[in-house]
């Protein structure tokens, strides 16, 4: 770069920075006096109003004044609102104002125009000139899109075209121009190479300097109900997704709040690993979950739902057990489309036959029979929807309750209670009693004026009859009490026997076909059966059985959905069943979706193809609908670390490393777990004297971790940290975690515990492996203490170095 070109950005970055300054500076006072004139209104608010209601015009008045403070309130909060939000972007800006410029001339147009690409756009004092455009501003996608040459950018008025004819990349920190490149192929080689050099960190970075033209498709992707992003380990799904994120809310910043988008994520820890990316850009954080949080939510008070972390801990480690192998088939079956569509069935049959009820008791009494309410139940319009019909009789439960409730007054039961009530109760029907009578003597007097009035005498002369009206009174309350919970337990739909709804799908064979209409099974069915109903009996549910469950709830008690949602993210969506979409899609109707996954990473059982012809996930909204988008660079691992986990994936030849050399993937055999411990205590040291701060031990299991650890620290490892589920967050430094919980995170160097074949030997652990080797960023070292495990074994020989001892 010459020295000029250099001075000029230099001089023009202080200009900018002056004008950053004098505008920060300037807006300083407004800022805090908004802020003091609204805390003051605040404050004073309640002091001044008061509310005067002696008269209806006073109490106008009053109710007027309240409406006008509050009006000037909210004027001064958007003001305020608005006015920091400037104060804070520019904040923001001031040590690193842009790291992008584009010279672009339009075609038509004399003028070559200069453009600052930076976190979000400041503009001159004329108001017209921007010195720095946000990366999502339509012209910004240039420098994303485009080399130098001809170019072109949309907007809402159509496409603009013309001549890119400078595309030049900064690094700048505390306002001084450390790095200038001017791009020519693609952008940023130069400043991503060195972004990617650096080490992990426990929190996910912002893109947004170096985000590559197959990355700003998905980002700014806005026309299809879903996209879906079939990406390599470490392509920048989430960080794409991220920033996509961030320019919904830029693009409909007018109609969109961050909390209504949600993007739902693998695990805890995992929400707060990337959890400063937004506010890194200047925008709030959108909404963040997990599936599990939503079964346990809806479920968690009936029954225990087992999760997803045990479910594949069981997968992993029970091999051999009796039950095992009918389990995965279990597991399998009830991830599948077949059994969607088998339960859609058996919402037909229940609409015919087959509904189970819990019949209504009170002390040890019938009430209401479940065989009554089948009866009425069947009585209904059969084609009115199942849930119509169970609303229906919800409303009839609540009358009969009603009137049984006023019959049961007179119940035996009643007066012995009455004979034991204590001071309280009565106190209370005594205040309730002395209402009573205000509202006597009113009808009294009321009943004496028509007397008057009307000349005639009234033919009844009333008294209060104050020892009777008691008794009533003291009846009423104690079965109202007694009736209570029963009302609350019909109106939570109690009275539908889900449980034996859903158990007794799992009877037999024969009465599974016939109730789902000719459903086919798995071999080891009747073995299927026994398990999920023993659990059903401990009140407990698979995890492969919790959306099935809720499904069927909802095909009785109606669907629940939320209206205020416009965006669902799902990151590793691979991972989920295509069961577990349709929930989505209802539980969000007004939501557009994007899914970003890896099917080379699934491991868990019901793992969904994102990209295949007959994917569940494109019939989900129609091809129509969807818009597929493939990554296939990978940006996270060094060219060796993907050369060598690619070949372990069949179909991997496409994945293409990012140009960034390093060390080949390093073998190590040992004879015995104790001299591999030491071996591994020894590499973590060696790696952290490089400097390297991030170093996982990665395990197939949580058990494994466990064991792992333990043995570790018998060897010295103390300052290792064993990271387990309930870990909420990450920290840097050296851990020992199970691969599953890794997912969607990144270590500068990490070690395989064991890659034995014992370990990683059955067809499902290959993407085990995958997915534990494709964390690595930097290094990545394999220890077995026997053979080496299959996968490791096909490789070819080039790809690895081993240890010579
Ligand atoms: N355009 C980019 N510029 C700079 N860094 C990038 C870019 N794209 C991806 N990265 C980096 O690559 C790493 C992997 O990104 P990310 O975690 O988003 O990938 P992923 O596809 O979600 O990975 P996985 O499926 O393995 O979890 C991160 O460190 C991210 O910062």
């Amino acid at each position: 770069m010459e020295t000029k070109d250099w001075r000029l950005e230099q001089e023009r970055l202080e200009r900018v920075r002056n004008k950053l300054q004098a505008r920060i500076v300037e807006l300083e006072p407004e800022v805090a006096g908004l802020r003091d004139q609204a805390t003051d209104i605040r404050k004073r608010f309640w002091e001044e109003v008061t509310i005067n209601t002696s008269t209806h015009e006073d109490f106008e008045e009053s109710f007027y004044t309240i409406n006008q403070q509050s009006a000037v309130l909210a004027e001064r909060e958007r003001g305020h609102k608005l006015l920091t939000q400037q104060w804070k972007s520019m904040n923001r800006l001031l040590p690193s104002p842009y790291f992008g410029r584009i010279d672009f001339q339009e075609d038509g147009l004399d003028l070559s125009e200069q453009i600052y690409i930076g976190v979000s756009s400041f503009v001159d004092e004329d108001g017209l000139s921007f010195l720095i455009y946000d990366w999502r501003t339509p012209i910004a996608s240039l420098y994303y899109d485009y080399s130098p040459g001809l170019a072109s950018y949309v907007t809402p008025a159509g496409r603009i075209e013309g001549t890119m004819e400078l595309k030049r990349q900064f690094q700048i920190q505390n306002g001084q121009i450390r790095n200038m490149f001017d791009a020519s192929e693609t952008i940023g080689d130069e400043l991503l190479q060195q972004v990617l050099g650096k080490g992990a960190d426990s929190q996910m970075k912002s893109i947004v300097a170096t985000i590559q033209k197959e990355q700003n498709a998905i980002i700014r992707n806005d026309k299809s109900r879903m996209l879906i992003v079939q990406g390599a380990a470490g392509s920048g799904k989430t960080s794409a997704a991220l920033q996509r994120v961030a320019y919904l809310l830029y693009k409909h910043r007018q109609t969109i709040r961050a909390d209504q988008i949600v993007l739902f994520s693998p695990n805890p820890m995992f929400t707060s690993y990337i959890s400063t990316v937004l506010p890194e850009l200047g925008e709030e954080n959108m909404q963040q979950t997990t599936f599990q949080e939503y079964l346990d939510y809806w479920l968690g008070s009936s029954l225990r739902p087992e999760d997803a972390f045990d479910q594949i801990e069981f997968v992993l480690t029970a091999q051999g057990t009796p039950g095992y192998e009918a389990r995965l088939q279990g597991i399998e079956y009830k991830a599948s489309e077949t059994f969607l569509q088998a339960l859609q069935n058996y919402g037909m049959w229940l609409g015919r036959e087959g509904m189970r009820f819990n019949g209504i008791r009170v002390r040890e009494r019938d009430l209401i029979t479940a065989e009554r309410m089948r009866v009425k139940f069947y009585g209904y319009d059969h084609s009115l929807p199942l849930f119509n019909r169970v609303v229906l009789l919800q409303e009839w439960l609540l009358n009969e309750l009603a009137s049984l409730e006023r019959m049961e007054r007179n119940a035996p039961w009643v007066q012995e209670e009455l004979d034991y009530l204590d001071t309280e109760q009565y106190a209370e029907v005594f205040g309730m009693l002395h209402k009573e009578r205000e509202l006597f003597d009113l009808a009294e007097l009321y009943a004496t004026v028509r007397e008057k009035m009307s000349n005639k005498r009234r033919e009844d002369e009333g008294d209060f009859d104050f020892a009777g009206r008691e008794e009533d009174l003291l009846r009423r309350s104690i079965v109202k009490e007694s009736f209570k919970p029963l009302r609350k337990s019909v109106k939570k739909f109690s009275f539908v026997d889900v449980k034996a709804i859903f158990g007794q799908l799992f009877v037999d064979e024969a009465a599974y076909r016939q109730r789902t209409n000719g459903a086919a099974v798995p071999a080891q069915w009747s073995e299927i059966c026994r398990q999920t109903k023993e659990k059903l009996l401990r009140n407990e549910l698979f995890h492969e059985d919790a959306t099935p469950y809720l499904y069927v709830k909802e095909l009785i008690e109606g669907v629940r959905t939320n209206t205020e949602i416009r965006y669902v993210f799902v990151d590793e969506g691979q991972d989920y069943s295509p069961f577990q979409y349709e929930y989505l899609k209802k539980l969000f109707p007004r939501a557009r979706m994007t899914v970003l996954g890896d099917f080379g990473q699934a491991i868990f059982m019901q793992a969904t193809s994102l990209e295949a012809a007959d994917s569940p996930l494109v019939r989900l909204f129609g091809e129509a609908e969807t818009s597929l988008v493939r990554l296939v660079r990978s940006y996270r691992s060094t060219r060796e670390i993907v050369e060598f986990t690619k070949s372990m994936l069949p179909g991997g030849e496409e994945i293409t490393p990012f140009e960034r050399g390093g060390q080949k993937p390093l073998l190590t055999r040992l004879d015995g777990g104790e001299k591999r411990d030491a071996q591994i205590l020894a590499d973590i040291a060696a790696l952290r004297a490089e400097g390297f701060d991030s170093i996982a031990v990665i395990t197939k299991t949580a058990a494994e971790s466990r064991e792992a650890y333990e043995s570790l620290q018998i060897h010295g490892g103390e300052a290792l940290q064993l990271i387990t589920k309930e870990t909420p967050g990450f920290e840097k430094g050296a851990m020992v975690i199970p691969v599953y919980l890794a997912k969607g995170v990144e270590f500068d160097a990490v070690l395989v515990y064991d890659a034995s074949p014992e370990a990683y030997g059955r067809a499902n652990e290959r993407k085990l492996l995958y997915t534990a080797c494709t964390r690595a960023m930097h290094r990545l070292h394999l220890y077995t203490t026997g053979d080496w495990s299959p996968f490791v074994q096909a490789l070819p020989v080039n790809v690895y170095e081993k240890a010579p001892y």
